[in-house]
C-alpha cells in the first residue's frame, strides 16, 4: 500500500535544476533510501517532502491527501517527521528535557519520556546534559526526539555520517525495529548500510530520478553504475 507519492516534484535554484521532475513514491512500512553524487538533490527532495522548500511544480499525496501547500508543522501532525543533517538538539538541556519538548503536547511526560528513551537505548543517560554526550548518542538523541511524535513516515538525511562503526551495526538494528510500524525514508551515503537495511532504494542524478528498486535491482543496473556506484562517488 502507497503511503506516499510525489509526482513531477521541480525546484530550480536560479540554474541550478536541483530538483527536475521526480516521481516518488513510498509503500507503507518499508526502508527506502535515497543515493546519488553529492549535488544530486537528495536534500531539496526531502526538504520538499518535509514542506521546509516549496516545490515550484508537482504534487505530494499522503496517505491519499493533498498535502503539497500544508506547511512543515501541519505535515509533522500528519506523521512527517524530519530529522535535519545538523544536530537540532538543546545542548544544555538534559536528555529528559529534550525529549520532553518533542513530546510537549503528551499530558503523561514521566511516562513517555522513557518510553521514547527505551526504543533508542538512552533510558540510561535520562539525567545527562545532552551536549555532554558522544556524538553517536546525540544522535541518537535526535532520533529519539524524531520518534517521540510517532511519525508514519521518519525521514533520516544522513543518520550514519559522523558515525564510529561499531556504533552504525546499532543504528541499523534500530531502523528495523522501527519498521513496519514506521515508514523510513533515508539519505545515506554508505553504500554497506544502504544495500543492507533497504528494501528499495531510488537513484537520484542532476536533480532526476535515474532509477527505483531493489538492492540487487539497483546494484545491476547499468546506468546507476555509470552514474554513482561504479566510479569514484561511491563512498564505502
Ligand atoms: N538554497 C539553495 N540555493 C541555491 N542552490 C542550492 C540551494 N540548495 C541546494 N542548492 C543546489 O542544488 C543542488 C542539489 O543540492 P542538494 O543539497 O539537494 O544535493 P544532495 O544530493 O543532497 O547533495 P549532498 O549529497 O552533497 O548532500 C546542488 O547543486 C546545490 O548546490
Amino acid at each position: 500500500m502507497t503511503l506516499l507519492e510525489a509526482k513531477g516534484l521541480t525546484r530550480h535554484f536560479g540554474g541550478i535544476r536541483a530538483v527536475d521532475g521526480v516521481d516518488l513514491t513510498l509503500r507503507r512500512g518499508e526502508i527506502h533510501a535515497l543515493i546519488g553524487p553529492n549535488g544530486a538533490g537528495k536534500t531539496t527532495l526531502v526538504s520538499i517532502l518535509s514542506g521546509r522548500i516549496a516545490p515550484q511544480s508537482g504534487v505530494i499525496r499522503f496517505e491519499g491527501e493533498d498535502i503539497t501547500a500544508l506547511p512543515a508543522h501541519r505535515r509533522v501532525t500528519r506523521g512527517v517527521a524530519y530529522t535535519f543533517q545538523i544536530t537540532s538538539i538543546y545542548p544544555r538541556l538534559s536528555v529528559f528535557d529534550n525529549v520532553a519538548l518533542a513530546l510537549r503536547d503528551s499530558r503523561d511526560l514521566a511516562r513517555d519520556v522513557p518510553l521514547a528513551l527505551a526504543r533508542t537505548g538512552l533510558e540510561g543517560f535520562a539525567d545527562e546534559t545532552a551536549g555532554e554526550l558522544s556524538y553517536g548518542h546525540q544522535r541518537l538523541l535526535e532520533l529519539t526526539m524524531g520518534l517521540a511524535l510517532r511519525p508514519k513516515l521518519l525521514i533520516l538525511d544522513e543518520p550514519t555520517q559522523g558515525l564510529a562503526n561499531e556504533d552504525i551495526a546499532g543504528f541499523k538494528a534500530l531502523v528495523r525495529s522501527l519498521v513496519p510500524e514506521t515508514t523510513v525514508l533515508l539519505i545515506e551515503h554508505n553504500m554497506e548500510v544502504v544495500m543492507d537495511l533497504a528494501d528499495r532504494i531510488t537513484v537520484l542524478n542532476f536533480g532526476r530520478s535515474l532509477a527505483t528498486g531493489t538492492p540487487a535491482e539497483i546494484r545491476a543496473n547499468p546506468e546507476v553504475q555509470a552514474a554513482y556506484l561504479g566510479g569514484d562517488h561511491a563512498e564505502a
